[in-house]
């Protein structure tokens, strides 16, 4: 369960919004910010399609740009111990915490292909996928073309801030279902 209630959310001012869900996208405080205008949100799958309306209305720089704030999977900034408390919690969940070094070069070297083809990173949801998920599934993206790639970032963005959310909102069973 989260900690905060549906009534607190439907009646949150949006300094306590903005401190809240600051981070539900990847140091995007600006998003929040945003969306605070949207309220009232009675529950979390409301907050989270107000959160996705605003990230669809931007306009294609936009969504790079969303794209851009992501740490890389295993990368330098998880290796300096520099990730949001958001991002290690989830590329913990994903085992990359016991990645290999070879795996680690090998997910390393991907990801920077990736951006060099695409001027973004690889995103992709760490809850929803163990390390060797990862591995495949950036094998596999980075054959595909930017716009394909620009979509399923997003896509998976999306699923990460409803698990971000989950974490933060009370709710029932039926709400915790993307
Ligand atoms: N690059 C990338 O996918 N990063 C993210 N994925 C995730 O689940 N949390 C992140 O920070």
């Amino acid at each position: 369960m989260g900690v905060v209630t549906k009534e607190q959310l439907s009646g949150m001012g949006y300094e306590d919004f903005i401190k809240i869900f600051g981070n539900v996208i990847e140091h995007c405080a600006l998003c929040s910010a945003a969306v605070w205008a949207k309220r009232p949100f009675n529950d979390l799958k409301q907050l989270h399609s107000a959160i996705c309306t605003f990230i669809d209305d931007l306009p294609k720089i936009g969504r790079e740009g969303i794209l851009r704030l992501h740490p890389d999977l295993a990368g330098r900034i998880a290796e300096m111990g520099k990730l949001t408390s958001e991002s290690s919690k989830e590329q913990l969940s994903a085992g990359l915490n016991e990645i290999t070094n070879k795996e680690k070069s090998i997910l390393q070297s991907l990801n920077d292909r990736y951006k060099s083809k695409f001027g973004f990173p690889f995103v992709i949801c760490a809850r929803e996928n163990k390390k060797q998920a990862i591995l495949s599934g950036i094998k596999a993206r980075v054959e595909n073309d930017k716009d394909v790639e620009l979509a399923t970032g997003i896509a998976e963005v999306k699923k990460i801030a409803f698990y971000r959310l989950l974490d933060i909102i009370e709710h029932c069973e039926e709400e915790a279902r993307l």
